[in-house]
C-alpha cells in the first residue's frame, strides 16, 4: 500500500506508476498533466472576484445551460493541457457539444487514452464565491490504434475506467483521484504552487448522519426518496440525520466522504432522468467511491455497470457511505 514518505503528488505518481496495469508512464504523464491544469484553473478561481471572469458567457451549452466564463475558462486549460501530451486520442466535456478528436504527432493516431471532463463543477456556485470543482474519468480507447477515435470510445462503462479524480477549489485546492488502487487525496500549497499527500488512503466510514439533496424538489420526486428523506428527518435511533447541501457534487461528495454521508440528486417529475451526467460526472465519482469502500447506485443499479448509449446522458444518481446508499435503495424498491 502506498507510504506517506512519497509525499508530493509528482513523486507519488512516478512512485506508484508499477501498481497500474498498463504501466508505460503514459498514464502518469496524463495524470500530470492533469496536476498541471489544476494549478492554472486553481489560479483563475482563486482571483475570479477580482478580474471580469465571473458571470456569463453569453453561450449556453449542449445542456442548455447559460456557459460561465469560468467554465470556458477552465475547459479550454485542461482541453489545451492535454492535447500537448502525446497520450491523449479523445476528449470530451460538459462544455463541448461533440467529443474531440487529438491526433499523434506523427499524425498516425497512435494515442491511446480517453478523457471525460467536467471542467467546472457547481457552477451555479462560482458567482457566490462557494468551492466548485473540476472532475474527470480516464480509459484505453477500445478502437485500434492507428485509427481515428470513436464515440464508441466514450460509450463505456464506468467499469473500465482507468483512473478518474476531481480537484476542488474550497477553503484549500486539493487533488483527489484513483487508478484502481484505492483513493488519495493531495492538497495544494499555495506558496510552493506543489500538491501533498495528506490523505493518504481515503475511506468512506461504513455509514453517516448526512444526508445531501436539494429538498427544494421534494415534491416533484419519487415516492421512494421522498419515503427515504422522511426516514433521515425521524426522530428514532441515530436520527434525525443532518441536512447538508452546497450545490456543487464534488463538495458534497468529498465532505459525506470524510464524514459520512449520503448524495442524492435523483429523477423527479421535473427531471425524468434526474441532472447529473453519467460518463463525465457520476462514473468518475461512482470509481472513486467504490475505491473508497463507499456505493453509488442509480436507485436500482450499481452506476459503473451502466452502458452509455449518449455522450451527455443523465443518470439519476444515490452515492456515500454504503450502508446509507443500501437503506436509500430499499425504499426505492420498496416504494
Ligand atoms: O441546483 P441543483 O439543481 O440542486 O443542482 C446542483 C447540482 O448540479 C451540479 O452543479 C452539476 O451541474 P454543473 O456541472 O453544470 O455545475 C452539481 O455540482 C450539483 O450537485
Amino acid at each position: 500500500m502506498f507510504d506517506k514518505q512519497h509525499r508530493t503528488l509528482g513523486e507519488f505518481i512516478i512512485a506508484n506508476q508499477d501498481s497500474f496495469q498498463y504501466s508505460s508512464g503514459e498514464l502518469s504523464r496524463l495524470l500530470n498533466g492533469i496536476r498541471l491544469a489544476a494549478k492554472v484553473v486553481n489560479h483563475e478561481v482563486n482571483k475570479a472576484g477580482l478580474v471580469d471572469i465571473i458571470g456569463s458567457a453569453g453561450e449556453t451549452n449542449v445542456q442548455g445551460e447559460s456557459q460561465q466564463k469560468l467554465d470556458v475558462l477552465a475547459n479550454e486549460k485542461f482541453i489545451q493541457t492535454l492535447k500537448n501530451r502525446e497520450i491523449v486520442c479523445g476528449i470530451a466535456s460538459e462544455e463541448e457539444d461533440d467529443f474531440i478528436t487529438i491526433n499523434s504527432f506523427d499524425k498516425q493516431h497512435q494515442n491511446k487514452y480517453v478523457v471525460l471532463i467536467d471542467p467546472l463543477d457547481g457552477s451555479s456556485n462560482i458567482d457566490v464565491n462557494v468551492s466548485v470543482g473540476t472532475i474527470f474519468s480516464v480509459y484505453r480507447r477500445i478502437t485500434p490504434v492507428g485509427t481515428p477515435v470513436t464515440l464508441e470510445d466514450f460509450l463505456q462503462p464506468g467499469k473500465n475506467q482507468i483512473a478518474a479524480g476531481y480537484i476542488i477549489y474550497g477553503t484549500s485546492t486539493m487533488l483527489v483521484y484513483t487508478t484502481g488502487s484505492g483513493v488519495n487525496g493531495f492538497t495544494l500549497n499555495p506558496a510552493l504552487g506543489t500538491f501533498y499527500l495528506s490523505h493518504p488512503n481515503m475511506q468512506y466510514p461504513e455509514d453517516g448522519n448526512i444526508y445531501s439533496v436539494n429538498e427544494g424538489n421534494y415534491i416533484h420526486f419519487p415516492q421512494g426518496v421522498k419515503d427515504y428523506i422522511k426516514y433521515c428527518q425521524k426522530e428514532e435511533g441515530d436520527r434525525p440525520y443532518t441536512s447538508r447541501y452546497i450545490g456543487s457534487l464534488v463538495s458534497d461528495f468529498h465532505r459525506n466522504m470524510i464524514k459520512g454521508g449520503i448524495y442524492m440528486y435523483p429523477k423527479s417529475s421535473k427531471a425524468h432522468k434526474g441532472k447529473l451526467r453519467l460518463l463525465y460526472e457520476c462514473n468518475p465519482m461512482a470509481f472513486i467511491a467504490e475505491q473508497a469502500n463507499g456505493k453509488a447506485s442509480d436507485g436500482f443499479q450499481r452506476v459503473m455497470d451502466i452502458q452509455p448509449t449518449e455522450l451527455h446522458e443523465r443518470v439519476p444518481f444515490f452515492c456515500g457511505s454504503k450502508r446509507m446508499v443500501e437503506k436509500a435503495e430499499e425504499f426505492m424498491a420498496n416504494a
